[in-house]
């Protein structure tokens, strides 16, 4: 079982950003999910986590060791890939892949073309291997990032928003990938979708500037909202939002309706909605 303690991590950008603020978690094997809204800190919390960049203070200890920028520990055991994979050479993915599984240390030419082989498969990539990268579509491309960031067989891989821009059939494709992978590693997932954290994710952390705000099992928070959301249809936004602890507003059907957050039924129209992880994360966002 593999181990990642996060203590006290915190980073302040020239320019005076806190984007870290005294995080600690503890994870082990299985996907986790890092939620929070743009620049709560999520990027900043991986690349760290990646040793791509050091903490002000605080320490990072993966099954034992101390993580610091450029350790061989972090070369041999952790698959990265960023939120933007960057530029995409005309290399074949096999070539590419080949030219990266040197740069991760796996000497032999043998066992790369083994592994390279094997993660082509994995992802699906099989018969485009000898494309060029920069000719594959959105989907494909994470497909590869990934392959890139399983060479080597890592036990900590990071996943910062993997599936933007992805259709629906190329999102459920990789995280079909990413949940069977969860399996025997730590995989960390940082994502503005709630849904896919509702449905990888056994555990799950919320960040908003800087500072974890929550952290859990999904199944846990939605239940201690059961029977605290209530729902209803409004014709103008703030009609509600004084007399009531609103946590989200959305169009269904064309017609504006509200939550809010009330230990009892706050009466006034509204209907008690069953709780979801969106609620959970906005409920926590709005008491913050
Ligand atoms: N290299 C940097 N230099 C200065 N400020 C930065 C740098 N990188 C990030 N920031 C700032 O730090 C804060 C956290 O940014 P970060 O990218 O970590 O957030 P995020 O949660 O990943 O956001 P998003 O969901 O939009 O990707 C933001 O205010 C951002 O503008």
């Amino acid at each position: 079982m593999n181990r990642l303690t996060i203590e006290q991590l915190s980073k302040t950008y020239p320019g005076g950003v806190k984007a870290l603020n005294a995080i600690s978690l503890e994870l082990s094997n299985g996907m986790f999910g890092l939620l929070g809204p743009n620049g709560a800190g999520k990027s900043s919390l991986m690349r760290t986590i990646a040793g791509l960049q050091s903490p002000d203070s605080g320490r990072i200890i993966f099954n034992g060791s101390t993580v610091t920028p450029g350790s061989v520990l972090i070369k041999k055991q952790l698959g990265y890939l960023p939120q933007d994979f960057g530029v995409y050479p005309k290399l074949s993915a096999a070539t590419l892949l080949d030219h990266l599984a040197i740069l991760k240390g796996i000497a032999q030419k043998a066992e790369r073309k083994e592994q390279i082989g094997a993660l082509l498969q994995r992802t699906n990539l099989y018969a485009h291997k000898d494309k060029a990268v920069s000719s594959f579509s959105g989907g494909m491309r994470q497909r590869f990032g990934i392959a890139q960031a399983l060479l080597g067989n890592p036990q900590l891989i990071i996943v910062d928003e993997p599936t933007a821009g992805l259709d629906p059939e190329e999102r459920n494709r990789f995280n079909n990938l990413l949940s069977e992978i969860g399996e025997q590693v730590i995989v960390i997932l940082s994502t503005h979708l709630v849904e896919d954290v509702r449905n990888l994710c056994t555990n799950m952390a919320i960040i908003q500037n800087g500072t974890l705000i929550a952290t859990g099992r999904p199944d846990d928070f939605v239940k201690a909202l059961d029977g605290k959301i209530w729902s209803k249809r409004i014709d103008k936004k703030d009609e509600a939002q004084q007399a009531h602890r609103v946590i989200s507003s959305h169009f269904t059907a064309g017609k504006l309706h509200i939550n809010v957050y009330a230990e009892d039924t706050p009466g006034d129209g509204f209907l008690p909605k069953q709780a979801d992880l969106e609620d959970v994360y906005f409920t926590q966002l709005t008491q913050s």
